[in-house]
């Protein structure tokens, strides 16, 4: 675990650094917002990718962009009101990063789509389940890329969880159910997490990975949103909409049952000791049980917990792919992500990927538990696309 704690920090940078050539064209990367996530999920990531150039990054504030870039190594920076169009405008960008609050998230992968750049959007992908299908839709006419930025799926660990299912050593699955608590805290008073034009709320933060995980591990769509609660932020009006926990039971075919809860906020023992996050998922099949432990950041540790019925529990990681040549055991979720995707625009074949559907799929669910818990859906964008 230190070891691969080490390498993630330190990561060697083998084709760089030795000059060789890159399999494909360097793409050049162009970041949106000086957001906290960017350094994790790209800059960091990019090192060790032969073929991904940090070029620009812009700000709404300019000193706040040419400081990001000189301490992430972006190249060059944009600034001011006009900033963000100014980077897309930017002929040398390929590939645009959008991290901006959920609430943005169609504007701007719009508008970078209308100036021919692939897009790498973070989750979730948009405000609404319409909002995905637009997204989705500009970029097969434009022939350009956009992926949702569920890191966890390209980790070797979640795949092996998948596998595991697919196999049938457990038989058919009965219930599955997905957690992530936050501590409160984490997301501070004023943060983008708290506004509900923004995208706000638990169900679109830390819930859509759970939304997301009960689809992929169950292979199919709920089919009904049984139940869901969920509790504000706090009690003033600005808040009645965005949700700090909820809870949700849903049911998908073959009779399966999924079990949501996702916490954005959860308190400190007697007010002032943090507890650590939960980040889980728990299988029940008719022959026993799978349980992983840390979707979210597995490259420091997991847990693969297998325990068949009337059968030793056993343990299992994975953090490379079997008979892969590709990934290294420290690689992040992210690390693995970027692969993937600077693979699917330079035209090779990921060794995973999340389909346009998947992600309308997980929006349409996210839209059905705010539906059920009456904190209704997060506001679309007043943004209207032009071809002009
Ligand atoms: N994949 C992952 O593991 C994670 C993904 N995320 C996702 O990434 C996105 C950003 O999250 P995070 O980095 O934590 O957020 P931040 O608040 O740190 O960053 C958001 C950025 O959006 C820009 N922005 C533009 N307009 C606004 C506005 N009206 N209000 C606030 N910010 C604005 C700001 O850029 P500027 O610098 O120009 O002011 C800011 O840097 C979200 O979609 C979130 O869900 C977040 C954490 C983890
Ligand atoms: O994507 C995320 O993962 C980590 C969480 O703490 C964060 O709120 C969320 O945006």
């Amino acid at each position: 675990m230190l070891r691969r704690l080490y390498y993630t920090l330190n990561p060697p940078i083998p084709t760089k650094a030795a000059g060789a050539d890159p399999p494909g064209k360097p793409l050049n990367f162009g970041s949106l917002g000086a957001a906290t996530i960017t350094p994790w999920a790209l800059v960091h990531a990019a090192k060790t990718h032969p073929e991904v150039v940090l070029y620009a990054v812009a700000a709404r504030d300019t000193k706040r962009a040419e400081e990001f870039a000189k301490k992430h190594g972006f190249q060059r920076s944009f600034g001011g009101s006009t900033g963000y169009q100014d980077l897309l405008d930017d002929p040398k960008v390929d590939v645009v990063y959008n991290p901006l609050p959920n609430g943005l998230h169609f504007e701007w992968t719009m508008k970078a789509l209308k100036a021919g750049k692939h897009v790498l959007l973070e989750k979730p992908a948009t405000n609404t389940s319409a909002e995905a299908a637009q997204i989705f839709a500009l970029a097969e006419s434009k022939n350009l890329i956009v992926l949702e930025a569920f890191h966890y799926r390209f980790h070797p660990s979640m795949q092996r969880v998948k596998e595991i299912l697919d196999s049938k050593e457990l038989g058919a699955i009965q219930r599955i159910s997905a957690t992530f608590t936050v501590p409160s805290g984490t997301a501070a008073e004023g943060d983008i997490r708290w506004d509900y034009e923004l995208g706000g709320g638990s169900v679109m933060d830390p819930g859509c990975y759970t939304v997301s995980i009960l689809r992929y591990l169950a292979s199919s769509n709920p089919t009904e949103v049984l139940t869901a609660k969920a509790v504000p932020y706090s009690t003033r009006p600005e808040h009645k909409q965005v949700d700090k926990m909820f809870w949700a039971t849903l049911s998908l075919q073959p009779e399966i049952i999924g079990e949501l809860h996702a916490n954005l906020d959860e308190s400190k023992i007697f007010g002032f000791i943090p507890r650590f996050p939960t980040i889980s998922a728990k299988v029940q099949c008719e022959k026993g049980t799978v349980e992983m432990f840390n979707f979210l950041a597995p490259s420091i540790y997991h847990s693969i917990a297998v325990s068949p019925k009337g059968k030793r529990r056993r343990v299992e990681k994975a953090y490379t792919f079997k008979g892969v040549a590709k990934g290294e055991a420290w690689w992040t979720t992210y690390r693995y992500q970027l692969e993937a995707f600077v693979d699917k625009v330079q035209g090779r074949t990921p060794q995973h990927w999340l389909d346009p559907q998947d992600t309308i799929d997980n929006m349409k669910c996210v839209e059905a538990i705010y539906e059920k818990d009456g904190f209704g859906p997060r506001p679309p964008s007043k943004y209207i696309y032009t071809e002009d």
